[in-house]
Parts: C-alpha cells; sequence; structure tokens
C-alpha cells in the first residue's frame, strides 16, 4: 500500500519531468552539492524553530517558513515532491509544514535518494537556481496541537501523546542543552520513530498498528506525537497517517517548547538497573 502523500522512487522516474513538479532536497547544502536528483533545489527549514504554539508564535512560524518557500517557488499550484536520503525526519518535516500551510498536493519520495538511486536515478551537482514565487499561507489548525492544548487535557480524554525520541530522551537522562529541563510530557508512552521504519521505508501498515496497539493505542485515539522540536515527530505523524489512523496532530513545538514553560508538569523516569 502507498498512501497518497508517498511517491514510489519507480513512479517518480517513470513520470519525471523537471519543469511539472518542484523537487525539494531536504539535506545539507553540503549533501546537496555532492549530487541531488536533477532539477531538485535546496531547501532546509530544519534549522527554524518554532517561538512557541502560541496563536502569534504559530503565526510568526507561518510568515518565517512561507517566505522560504516563496523564495525557491513554491505555490499552492505547483506539486511538490521532498526528499532526503530515506524516508526520515527532515524531509517529512518540511512535508508537514508545507500541509500545515495549507499546500495539498506535497509527496515525500519513500525511501529518498537511495531508492531513486537503486532504481537507476541519476544525480547531478550543479545547483539549480530557484524561481521565487508568491506564497501565501493558508493554515490548516487542524494538523497541529498547541502546548495549552495538551496542558488543557492532560489524563482527560481519548487523546495519547507519542514521545518518539529515544529512551534517554523520553527518561531525562539525555544531555539535550537547549532545553531548559529533561523527561516527558505526564502520561505520554514512549515509541522511538524509528520503529516506525525498516531500511529506509515505513514498514507495513499492519506492523506500525500492532507497534502502537502494544500501547494500548486504537483508533479510538486522537494520536499525538511529539519529540524535541518537530521533527521526528513528523515522519511519526505521517506513519500513524499511512497506517490508517484518521486523528493524528503534531507537537511541533514538542519539548523544546514544553520544557521552557516552567509552570508545566513534566516527569522524568529513573532507571532501574
Ligand atoms: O527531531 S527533532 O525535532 O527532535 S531534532
Amino acid at each position: 500500500m502507498t498512501a497518497e502523500f508517498l511517491i514510489e522512487a519507480d513512479e517518480l522516474l517513470a513520470n519525471y519531468d523537471p519543469r511539472g513538479a518542484l523537487v525539494i532536497d531536504a539535506r545539507t547544502p553540503q549533501a546537496y552539492q555532492a549530487g541531488h536528483i536533477p532539477g531538485a533545489v535546496f531547501l532546509s527549514t530544519y534549522g527554524c524553530f518554532i517561538p512557541d504554539s502560541s496563536q502569534a508564535g504559530l503565526h510568526a512560524f507561518a510568515m518565517d517558513v512561507s517566505s522560504r518557500y516563496a523564495a525557491i517557488g513554491v505555490t499552492h499550484d505547483t506539486p511538490v515532491v521532498v526528499y532526503e536520503d530515506a524516508t526520515g525526519m527532515r524531509a517529512a518535516r518540511e512535508m508537514w509544514i508545507l500541509e500545515w500551510l495549507g499546500h495539498r498536493n506535497v509527496r515525500m519520495l519513500h525511501g529518498g535518494l537511495d531508492a531513486w538511486r537503486a532504481m537507476g536515478g541519476d544525480v547531478e551537482h550543479r545547483e539549480v537556481k530557484a524561481v521565487p514565487s508568491k506564497f501565501e499561507p493558508t493554515i490548516n489548525p487542524e494538523l497541529v496541537i498547541t502546548a495549552n492544548e495538551i496542558s488543557q487535557s492532560l489524563d482527560k480524554g481519548s487523546r495519547k501523546l507519542i514521545d518518539v525520541r529515544d529512551s534517554d530522551e523520553y527518561r531525562g537522562l539525555d544531555n539535550t542543552v537547549c532545553c531548559d529541563r529533561r523527561g516527558h510530557v505526564p502520561g505520554a508512552v514512549w515509541l522511538e520513530w524509528t520503529s516506525f521504519l525498516q531500511n529506509g521505508r515505513y514498514k507495513s501498515a499492519e506492523s506500525i498498528r500492532q507497534l502502537l496497539a502494544s500501547k494500548g493505542i486504537t483508533d479510538q485515539n486522537e494520536l499525538v506525537p511529539y519529540c524535541h522540536r518537530g521533527a521526528r515527530s513528523a515522519n511519526a505523524y505521517f506513519a500513524f497517517r499511512y497506517a490508517g489512523y484518521a486523528r493524528v496532530r503534531n507537537f511541533i513545538g514538542s519539548m523544546h517548547e514544553w520544557s521552557a514553560h516552567h509552570d508545566l508538569p513534566i516527569e522524568v523516569e529513573l532507571p532501574t538497573d
């Protein structure tokens, strides 16, 4: 099964026309220079943190990233394909942001550049000059959840918070220096984002559903993945949609935001050994 937001390398290769779609390489400038899909432009908003998920913070973030998409020629009418080396967090975050900004035709290359190369796709090294556009966001509020909404409903309702960082981060044993406090949002279950992937691609929908079921999560729940600042959680967000869950929202502010609000509760799990 392929979800509508994924494009397989063989399909992209068979229909590829760099003039008909905007292909975005969401890796690093160095990786882009070392070889990218012919015609692809470089853009990464990975370094853009959301100030906070208040309405003002969301608005500021939307304006910031929209201007970056406009600078590379994104319009609402241009089909967009975004990729990185495999099915990872950077391309997923770009795709999530674009959908949140109201873009309705964005897809992620399943398996990324590795899959493209494996199908015999070429790469080129020249820098592709972007043609700037106007890109006005039409925010889709259903894709996002704010720290305030989460804090209002802790321990209540059918919402399930899913911490997709690594085990040390979840338990509060990591060395993340940019966050004021360590630990996780009370009540969040831990399922690392990489557990939804295999060989650079999403696992089957059934496998992802089994992982969620092992944590007591069903179709009746609203799923809220979070991580440090919304990239790994964007990958999990699409894993959950791929697996058929209808109600999924990304906490884009994630622990970076949560930990900065000292009035919000935080939980740490002490090691048992
Ligand atoms: O993936 S991340 O946003 O936690 S750095």
